[in-house]
């Protein structure tokens, strides 16, 4: 393609990206099928240029206000992402000064706004959360996540997994705390190999993986995945009850419930029962109250530790809407805690930074529920073999940190049903 189209084309990607209005990998997912003679090269230019500039998008609007023409051509100049000569040979010599111009400039001495590339309420709000660390979690959060694998057990060892790997001559280690994962350096098409195509792994966040250790499953046990959307989180619980016992994977979503079912196809569990609920007063619930060993209630959040992934959704989410999501959670929580039996765990869980979501949540639930004891999240961990869990708790709470443990944010709180 000629570097102007490819400019132009990028141009039009930012311009509809940066309306907010849908996630930005459906718009990039749409942009793409609407272009099918794309190439690989000039879909990872696409898509990298649009990422970075979601990203630090005050820095590059800051950056572009020397420039002229369409801002959003600016924004995709100075954020480019692919070949520097091919971009040049697009720019005529005013934009070609200009540019030399910008990236003269001491990113350092830019105002805060440009350097944090937050809202101010989602600034000051991690700020108080973060503390001194502020700068440390911003620069994580720009950065690209890694991508880890979960190895399903029932099928591999992570030892095999990570033999066959190195024999496609893949980089990969075992992740620091997960005892299932794998994290590959690169972004290999995994899609098309064998270890993914017969389910030995499956692609999953090493914080994600923590909260099946944090519930710890057994044999034979009744399991609610309450949120369980897409499965992530029920194929790592299915894998640990060794595909023994009766695992509900239960979500209002039945479209995202439908993404569980090839998952759930490749991984060989068949313990393992999806259903779509009315909401979470649901009668399902109701008919399994008191019965249920094991519930992970994975809730609905701004979604804020997964900025590396989705770094659009800072700035689609507003204080108004941490407020329903936090509506949502008390309500969620509340009913699910109904289906335990005494003796029974339940664990809390978002993909939030933000206390509100989080901490306020799980106080709220105990002061209002004295029956459920809340346990140490550490202690769980250990008893599942996640070594060095210390290092991943704060107080009673699993609190994961992007710049700390080179994961998604994550939060978890657990209890145990009291009584007999
Ligand atoms: C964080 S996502 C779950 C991700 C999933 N556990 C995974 O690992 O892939 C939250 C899920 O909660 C679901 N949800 C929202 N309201 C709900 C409710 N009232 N009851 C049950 N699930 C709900 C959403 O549809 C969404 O799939």
């Amino acid at each position: 393609m000629h570097p102007n189209a490819l400019l132009d084309l990028t141009t039009d990607l930012l311009r509809q990206v940066l309306k907010l209005e849908s996630p930005a990998d459906a718009v990039v997912s749409a942009f793409f099928r609407k272009h099918r003679s794309l190439g690989p090269r000039e879909r990872h230019t696409l898509a990298e240029t649009t990422y970075t500039v979601l990203r630090q998008r005050y820095r590059w609007s800051h950056l572009a206000q020397s420039g002229s023409g369409a801002l959003e051509r600016r924004m995709a100049i100075l954020a480019w992402q692919g070949s520097e000569t091919f971009l040049r040979s697009a720019l005529g010599p005013h934009e070609q000064a200009w540019l030399q111009d910008v990236a003269a400039l001491d990113p350092a001495r830019l105002p805060d706004k440009a350097r944090h590339n937050l809202p101010d309420w989602l600034a000051s709000a991690l700020r108080q959360e973060i503390g001194d660390d502020f700068w440390a979690l911003v620069a994580a959060m720009e950065q690209p996540a890694p991508l880890d694998l979960r190895v399903n057990l029932l099928k591999a060892r992570r030892e095999e997994v990570l033999q066959a790997l190195a024999e496609q001559s893949l980089l990969a280690e075992p992740t620091p705390w997960s005892p299932w994962g794998v994290r590959l350096q690169g972004k290999p098409a995994l899609q098309k190999m064998p270890l993914f195509e017969q389910g030995h792994v499956e692609v999953q966040d090493e914080g994600s993986q923590l909260l099946a250790a944090l519930l710890q499953p057994r044999r034979g046990e009744m399991v609610v995945d309450f949120c369980a959307g897409a499965g992530g989180k029920t194929l790592a619980l299915g894998a640990v009850m060794r595909n023994t016992g009766r695992l509900y994977a239960f979500d209002v979503s039945g479209h995202r419930l439908d993404g569980l079912k090839p998952r759930l196809a490749r991984s060989g569990l068949s313990n393992v029962y999806p259903a779509q609920i009315a909401h979470e007063r649901d009668d399902r619930i109701k008919r399994l109250s008191g019965k249920i060993d094991r519930v992970l209630v994975d809730a609905p959040c701004s979604g804020l530790g997964t900025l590396r992934r989705n770094p659009d959704l800072k700035w689609r989410q507003s204080p108004e809407a941490l407020a329903e999501l936090q509506v949502k959670q008390t309500a969620i929580l509340a009913s699910a805690a109904r289906l335990l039996k005494p003796g029974g765990r339940l664990v809390y869980a978002t993909c939030s930074l933000l206390a509100r979501e989080n901490e306020d949540v799980a106080a709220a639930f105990s002061a209002a529920h004295p029956g459920f004891q809340p346990l140490s999240a550490a202690q769980a961990l250990q008893a599942a073999g996640v070594e060095r869990a210390d290092e991943l708790v704060s107080g009673p709470y699993l609190k994961t940190r992007p710049h700390r443990h080179h994961m998604d944010g994550f939060f978890a709180a657990v209890w145990e049903r009291q009584g007999g």
